[in-house]
């Protein structure tokens, strides 16, 4: 049967939307019937599912029942929201027909499709979170990578020739939404994300690519953009590009430019890395504790976003970072008077991707215009300001006079949600608008003139003049009077109390209240569009102006903070090393209700590498993740939290701390450690930090052992990486001893009253005990198992008393387990003396003699 004839069995309401289904297979189809929103067969049942929603029927077709779902179309946003969160993308399909003159089925028209990387919609957004579409191109010698956020326009590419590369930038970026090849070979890299879209592989075609940058950016080569090169990056900012427009159904005069991310400006992170700095998501998937939960103080939404951006992408370039330290530094006095400034702000660059698709709404334009009402203030507030870098930004960031007279003009203080009804249009800004306005609201005068008239010639006083929807105006005269009513009023509608009349004088003025009311709505429909016009060849300065805005309000972030936390300002130094005083973790000592004990490190070429011991809880880790958060934040151009630190050049962080199972793809806890560490022998250089703690535990003792000697020999002596290494097995603390550049540092505790007590201070030398039965006691292991566990322990200990170096140490078992009494002691202390007969004492001697 041809798919015709198939179609032919449906109703012709059916076959409509069969038809637009199989345009958009892939998606959601919202079928818009009369107030809902309806959902069919297969997208019924996954909405449903999705949504939380009943799943019904809607009459049959083709001999078969309808699987229908659907949603009320008033509240379609919020259903939307979820979707996309869900990274699923709809197709909104709308009755475009007018049902006066259509015959069958209204005519329905795909109106947009809502995907999760390209809404702009600010409701369908988080305001503080950038919202990425991606494009993932393999060949055989790497990846290429495209990235848009579509409500700023950057546009970036990227290209790498490892799996472990493109998956710390997959990390890092976190698109919402990814378009992949249908051949693609490294699904393991991407399978586990929302908002997968498989897509041909002709639109991953270079040549069209080509052509659709060249036409998107009006050039004739993408040389400029220094890209031309980057085959593999150019193909999926190809399709990435193609994508976009055909879910916009519009231009996109706001993508104005490409760039390629280079690797070398930035300090490289590993995905391990991004995640176990809990920069922007803790290791739960949440935002608490965050390093972002603390430093973000941004007071808009941009400057969230941007912070969050350096955060994730520490730089290399030091005189970029030297402005950064600069400009905290100038600002540190200032941020109190531009902090509520900023306030005030609203999300210009969202604002600036709506007017630019034109889909801004009137509150786009009344906050636009109430934020540039403020930057006159704010250029006053900068003006004192020394620093050449903040001055380029406050130059940039501009006043636009101009743009915010035309809309103090032209939009009222509060206008509507939506221009349908009208009202957004101040008045005074179109001398034509007031006219017609006037006219349909002039209404009320003349009727009360013409109610007046009427009530005195008739002499009825019970005559008034109304207005409803269905019959338009009429006089009302009561039920008492109506035989009153002249001949030439002719009679409506009858109520129970009253006659309702119309005029030809007033059927005429209703005419001419309607046109106009109909033509003042054309009018400001119009006004309205012609502002997209007037505001958009300013783009791009008002583009650069909210990133100078964003900029400005992290800088003055970054101040406040380094005030408020007492923060100092880093020096970045040519060699190599890492010196810090006093140290703090920003995390930790935050959410501490005691003291945060600080520390301070040396690294050098000489002292390349720390063994750290010392006893779980002993603060080994907050030690190792402290040093990486504060080289971290130095290159970002943040202040850190330490007394003073001096910071050589940095190329990358490595970490390798906790475990976890990664079932998704199988691996198992060990595995996910060996894989990690394989990428940081492979990868780490002479200027990396590399953080590793106790690697080696999740296999046997000796396994692991060896493994981390192993390792702990190669970073030391081939790839000469800054290394801080956290360890319970002591026998590496003798490392130091055979090659040049490794230290042992320890954390120590103390025993007191039955319980520990940790001191969180680095020192040097190694650990003497480690305290883990004594922690285990502390989390409350039963007493039973600690008891044979130090059994178990002096066993292990005899077996290993010939082993010169053993460190296993049975100290730490008497304090916290009591003194076992024996059976014996036990029989004893029951016994009173006093009061045995001289044959009792016999036989309880016989009975101790007998439990010895
Ligand atoms: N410098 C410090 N000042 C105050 N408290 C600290 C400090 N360092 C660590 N702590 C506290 O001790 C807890 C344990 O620290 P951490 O996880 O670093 O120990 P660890 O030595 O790595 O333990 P394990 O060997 O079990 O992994 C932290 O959660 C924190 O509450």
């Amino acid at each position: 049967m041809t798919e015709n004839q198939t179609l032919s069995h449906h109703t012709p309401m059916m076959q409509q939307y069969l038809k637009l289904k199989a345009e958009n297979p892939d998606i959601l189809l919202f079928y818009r019937m009369g107030d809902f929103y309806e959902l069919f067969y297969d997208d019924a049942k996954k909405a449903s599912q999705l949504l939380d929603i009943s799943l019904t029927k809607r009459g049959a077709s083709a001999g078969e029942p309808i699987p229908m779902a659907g949603v009320p179309y008033h509240a379609v946003e919020g259903y939307l929201a979820k979707l996309i969160s869900l990274g699923e993308s709809v197709a909104i399909c709308e009755q475009i027909g007018d049902p006066a003159t259509s015959k069958g089925p209204l005519e329905r028209k795909v109106v947009r499709i809502v995907t999760p990387g390209t809404v702009s919609d600010e409701r369908l957004l988080e305001d503080r979170k950038d919202n990425l579409l991606a494009a993932i191109w393999q060949e055989p010698s790497g990846y290429g990578y495209a990235t848009l956020d579509i409500s700023s326009g950057r546009f970036h590419v990227f290209e790498c020739d490892n799996k472990e590369t493109m998956q710390a930038e997959l990390q890092r970026t976190s698109p919402v939404e990814i378009l992949y090849p249908e051949d693609f070979k490294s699904m393991a890299l991407i399978e586990n994300r929302h908002g997968l879209r498989r897509r041909p592989l002709w639109e991953f075609d270079l040549n069209t690519a080509k052509q659709q940058l060249n036409m998107q950016f009006g050039t004739k080569d993408l040389i400029g953009f220094g890209v031309e090169q980057s085959i593999k990056a150019l193909k999926a900012a190809g399709c990435l590009l193609q994508y976009v427009k055909d879910t916009q159904k519009t231009s996109l005069p706001h993508i104005r430019s490409i760039i390629k991310e280079c690797h070398d400006k930035f300090i490289i992170l590993d995905a391990a890395t991004r995640r176990n700095l809990e920069i922007t998501e803790n290791l739960s998937g949440t935002t608490e504790n965050t390093v972002a939960s603390i430093l973000d103080r941004t007071q808009t939404a941009m400057g969230s976003r941007m912070l969050k951006r350096w955060l994730h992408a520490p730089i290399r370039d030091l005189m970029m970072l030297n402005q950064r330290q600069t400009s905290i530094c100038e600002l540190q006095n200032h941020y109190h008077d531009i902090q509520p400034l900023l306030k005030q702000i609203g999300d210009i660059e969202r604002i600036l991707a709506r007017l630019a698709l034109r889909s801004a709404r009137p509150r786009d334009f009344a906050r636009l215009r109430d934020s540039y009402n403020i930057l006159p203030v704010l250029q006053q507030s900068l003006k004192h300001i020394e620093n050449p870098y903040l001055i380029a930004l406050a130059s940039h960031i501009n006043s636009f006079d101009d743009i915010a007279a035309l809309l103090n003009e032209s939009i009222i203080e509060a206008p509507p949600v939506l221009i349908r009804d009208g009202g957004v249009i101040a008045p005074g800004y179109n001398a034509e608008l007031d006219e017609l306005r006037a006219l349909s609201a002039g209404a009320t005068s003349y009727l009360d003139q013409l109610e007046i008239r009427e009530r005195q010639t008739l002499g009825i006083d019970t005559l008034k003049i109304g207005f409803n929807a269905v019959h338009g105006y009429y006089i009302q005269i009561s039920r008492g009077q109506s035989h009153l009513a002249p001949i030439h009023y002719t009679r409506r509608q009858t109520l129970k109390n009253a006659e309702r009349y119309i005029i030809p004088e007033l059927k005429e003025y209703e005419d001419k209240v309607l046109t106009s009311k109909g033509k003042a709505l054309a009018l400001e429909k119009s006004l309205y569009d012609e502002l997209f016009d007037r505001l958009l060849p300013h783009l791009d300065s008002m583009l650069k102006s909210a990133e100078s805005l964003a900029e400005l309000d992290v800088l003055a972030t970054l101040a406040e903070r380094s005030e408020t936390l007492n923060y100092c300002c880093p020096k970045l130094i040519a060699e190599k090393g890492i010196h810090i005083e006093n140290g703090r973790h920003l995390v930790v000592e935050n959410v501490l209700s005691e003291p945060f004990i600080a520390n301070s490190l040396n690294l050098s070429p000489q002292r390349r590498m720390l063994i750290i011991t010392g006893p779980n809880m002993g603060g080994k880790s907050t030690y190792m993740r402290q040093t990486a958060l504060i080289v971290l934040l130095a290159y970002m151009g943040s202040f850190v939290p330490a007394t003073q630190a001096s910071i050589g050049p940095i190329d990358r962080i490595f970490t390798r701390i906790g475990a976890s199972d990664d079932l998704a793809s199988g691996r198992s806890t060990f595995m996910v450690e060996m894989t990690e560490t394989a990428n940081i022998m492979h990868n780490a250089t002479e200027h990396s930090l590399v953080l590793m703690d106790e690697i080696g535990r999740g296999t046997s003792t000796y396994d692991g052992l060896s493994l981390a000697w192993a390792c702990v020999e190669s970073l030391a002596n081939q790839t000469k990486a800054m290394t801080l290494f956290a360890t319970h097995y002591f026998e590496l603390t003798q490392l130091p001893e055979s090659i040049a550049g490794v230290h042992n540092v320890h954390f120590d505790a103390i025993e007191h009253d039955n319980t520990i007590a940790f001191m969180h201070t680095v020192a040097d030398g190694a650990a003497s005990k480690s305290f883990g039965i004594a922690v285990a006691g502390l989390a409350g292991v039963p007493n039973s198992i600690l008891k044979r566990a130090k059994q178990k322990l002096k066993e292990l200990e005899a077996l290993s008393k010939n082993s010169s170096h053993s460190h296993v140490d049975s100290s730490q078992l008497n304090f916290i387990t009591e003194p076992e009494v024996s059976e014996v002691e036990m029989a004893l202390r029951t016994i009173d003396p006093d009061s045995l007969t001289p044959k009792q004492a016999l036989e309880a001697l016989y009975k101790l003699k007998n439990l010895l």
